[in-house]
């Protein structure tokens, strides 16, 4: 049988739908839960921009906040990007440099390795939500993610780090897809075709730390989670070899920590997590 479950398949979306239910989302988590707006984190790079465009639409320029955090890994079209984006939405934006507070990670730390790049670079992530948190916490605004499908599933992102916000916009939006979108939203071209990397250290990108594309993490996911087919009928419809649809599945199931709340051992009649569930922005008592 030929494969029919494409890259093709996973493009051929509604983009004008997804575009409505994430700005009718955002509008209305941002206003029920009582916020001010909204605080991102601006990279130059194809997730926050989609994102921040998104809130825009959603909120008006005056309620969303930049803030462009670089590293000294952090290429400097990048930060020409996300300051060009942050003017082309108009919104207001901070450059903070984090140098300094990540050397003072290395100054102050005993233990620290110098070597140990993935950790290391994990501390970046959670410098860059501790701002984002400050910058919240002084004006009444809540963080919003910029996490895609694909990095949810397969759990590629610094859990308490760009995994710590208050709301994933485009959390079930495939990588492949977040693309198109910033296509449609206007995206200037250097943004749009940029390959994704978490610059966490110098040379790194997303594919090739992950050693798979994200055309091709995108139709496994589709066949194994949206469709529910086991790694032999994803092999089947996909046309993709089984190692790799079986090491995509591998970092599903072993990340699923980073997508949930702490876990709690069971000791009361009803317990956080378990059995004890409530909507965010319920009012009533
Ligand atoms: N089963 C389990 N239950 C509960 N907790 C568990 C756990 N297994 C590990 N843990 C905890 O999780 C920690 C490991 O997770 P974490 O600290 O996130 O570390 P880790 O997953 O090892 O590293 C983060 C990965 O995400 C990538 N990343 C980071 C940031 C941004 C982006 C991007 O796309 O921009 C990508 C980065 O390149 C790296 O590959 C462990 O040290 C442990 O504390
Ligand atoms: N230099 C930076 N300045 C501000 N925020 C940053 C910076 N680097 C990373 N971030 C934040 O961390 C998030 C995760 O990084 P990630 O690389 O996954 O996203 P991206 O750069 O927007 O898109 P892509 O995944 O295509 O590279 C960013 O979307 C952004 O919110
Ligand atoms: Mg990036």
């Amino acid at each position: 049988m030929q494969p029919w479950i494409t890259l093709d398949r996973i493009l051929n979306v509604n983009y004008d739908y997804i575009e409505r239910r994430i700005v009718d989302f955002i509008r209305t988590y941002v206003n029920s839960v009582g916020a001010k707006g909204a605080v991102i984190g601006l990279s130059g790079g194809i997730d926050s921009s989609v994102t921040a465009s998104l809130l825009v639409r959603a909120l008006g320029k005056d309620k969303v906040l930049a803030l462009i955090m670089p590293y000294k890994t952090t290429p400097p079209e990048d930060v020409k990007d996300a300051i060009q984006l942050a003017q082309m939405l108009g919104v207001k934006y901070d450059v903070v440099n984090i140098d300094p507070i990540r050397a003072s990670f290395s100054s102050t730390i005993p233990a620290f390795k110098e070597s140990e790049i993935v950790a290391n670079g994990n501390i970046l992530a959670r410098i860059r939500m501790t701002i984002l948190y400050y910058y919240a916490n002084l004006n009444n605004m809540i963080v919003a993610g910029t996490g895609d499908k694909s990095e949810l599933l397969i759990g590629y992102f610094t859990k308490y780090g760009d995994g710590g916000v208050d709301i994933l916009p485009i959390g079930d939006v495939y990588k492949s897809q977040v693309r198109m979108l910033g296509r449609r939203l206007g995206l200037p071209d250097s943004i749009v075709t940029k390959p994704s990397s978490p610059r966490l250290w110098e040379g790194q990108t997303a594919e090739g730390e992950l050693g798979v594309s994200y055309a091709d993490i995108d139709v496994i996911l589709h066949a194994l989670v949206d469709l529910r087919m086991n790694p032999q009928k994803a092999q089947e419809a996909t046309g993709k070899p089984l190692n790799l649809i079986e090491q995509v599945w591998r970092r599903v199931v072993t990340t699923e920590h980073k997508r949930r709340t702490p876990v709690v051992p069971r000791i009361g009649l009803r317990t956080i997590g378990l059995d004890w569930r409530m909507p965010v922005h319920y009012n009533g008592y």
